[in-house]
């Protein structure tokens, strides 16, 4: 499939400056040419231009309503013209409060969709059970039915109706969870694979699980939403949240090469890379590239090498 990318400098979903630079960070990597060097057909819409709402004032701990959801309605019309456009679509974050929009977007031109959250946070608190009240811990909350009552009414959010049923959306990297976030994952049944049973399982099979959960009643497009903290800060350190005993390099590549290989990739998140939050340019570097190998390999890279099918042995 031909990919569209869709930058999304946004970071009103938590307190840290610089994740709004995510998406010039990736580009600047050469993401677009890479992508093209694999033989893709990239088409890159630029960056969303996000504003802050006048007189958004909290609600509770809740920060900028109004902001976080206007954005994520922007950035939810802008993923649903890419799908409509046939192409395979790739959100650069920003924080992972774009969720919301991304995956709603998404949903609406294909509905059928499933999501695998990769991810050593739940992003799962409600607005009531979110200790700081940063946006960028809920997305999940928003987006599943059997939440639907425990959001209250928030300025900005009117737009937005669940689409995702528990057992729709699978989580791999957990390893700091708010004691809400764990209630409602137990509760509801929600499948995760938190880096103990990485650790117990291997990553293979935990892939192998995860696919046969979401894909047993049939194919359905996947929607990959990548949050760069999975991956262990030792890898990936210049991100808002970093969490020791992450995925390995490895690992957080092989996840992306098992989704590619399922032919069922729709839409893929990239949040959270944060380049203000490396201490050195070794560690925003390392960050940035952690976050392009993801999306290469999600689109065919590997590590096995590769050759054009015309290569001719010199
Ligand atoms: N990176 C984060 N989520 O993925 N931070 C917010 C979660 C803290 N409970
Ligand atoms: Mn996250
Ligand atoms: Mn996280
Ligand atoms: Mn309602």
């Amino acid at each position: 499939h031909p990919i569209g990318i869709v930058g999304a400098p946004f970071a009103r979903g938590q307190r840290k400056d610089g994740v709004e630079k995510g998406p010039d960070y990736i580009r600047r990597a050469r993401l677009v040419a890479k992508l093209g060097a694999q033989g893709h057909q990239v088409k890159d819409y630029g960056d969303l231009k996000f504003e802050d709402v006048p007189n958004d004032e909290p609600l509770g701990r809740v920060k900028m309503p109004k902001t976080v959801g206007s954005a994520n309605k922007q950035l939810a019309d802008a993923v649903k013209t890419v799908k409509k456009n046939g192409q395979t679509c790739v959100v650069l974050g920003g924080d992972h409060s774009l969720a919301i929009g991304s995956i709603y977007g998404h949903a609406a031109a294909r509905p059928d969709l499933c999501v695998v959250w990769v991810d050593a946070h739940a992003d799962i608190n409600t607005p009531l059970t979110s200790p700081t009240g940063n946006f960028h811990g809920q997305p999940v909350s928003y987006l599943l039915r059997e939440l639907h009552s425990k959001i209250p009414v928030i300025p900005g959010f009117s737009w937005i109706k669940p689409c995702l049923s528990a057992q729709d959306i699978v989580y791999i990297g957990l390893r700091d969870l708010d004691p809400g976030e764990h209630y409602i994952i137990k509760h509801l049944g929600i499948k995760a694979f938190s880096m103990t049973e990485v650790d117990r399982l291997g990553i293979g099979r935990v892939m192998e699980e995860a696919c046969d959960h979401l894909l047993s009643k049939g194919k359905r497009p996947i929607h990959l939403s990548y949050d760069i903290d999975a991956i262990d800060p030792s890898v990936s350190p210049a991100t808002g949240t970093p969490v020791k005993g992450g995925l390995t390099y490895r690992e957080s590549v092989y996840v992306a090469e098992e989704i590619c290989r399922t032919g069922l990739l729709s839409a893929l998140d990239v949040v959270e890379v944060n380049p203000d939050r490396g201490k050195t340019e070794e560690e925003v570097s390392s960050t940035v590239s952690a976050a392009v190998d993801v999306v290469l390999s999600c689109f065919g890279q590997l590590r096995e090498g590769f050759h054009p099918s015309n290569y001719q042995l010199p």
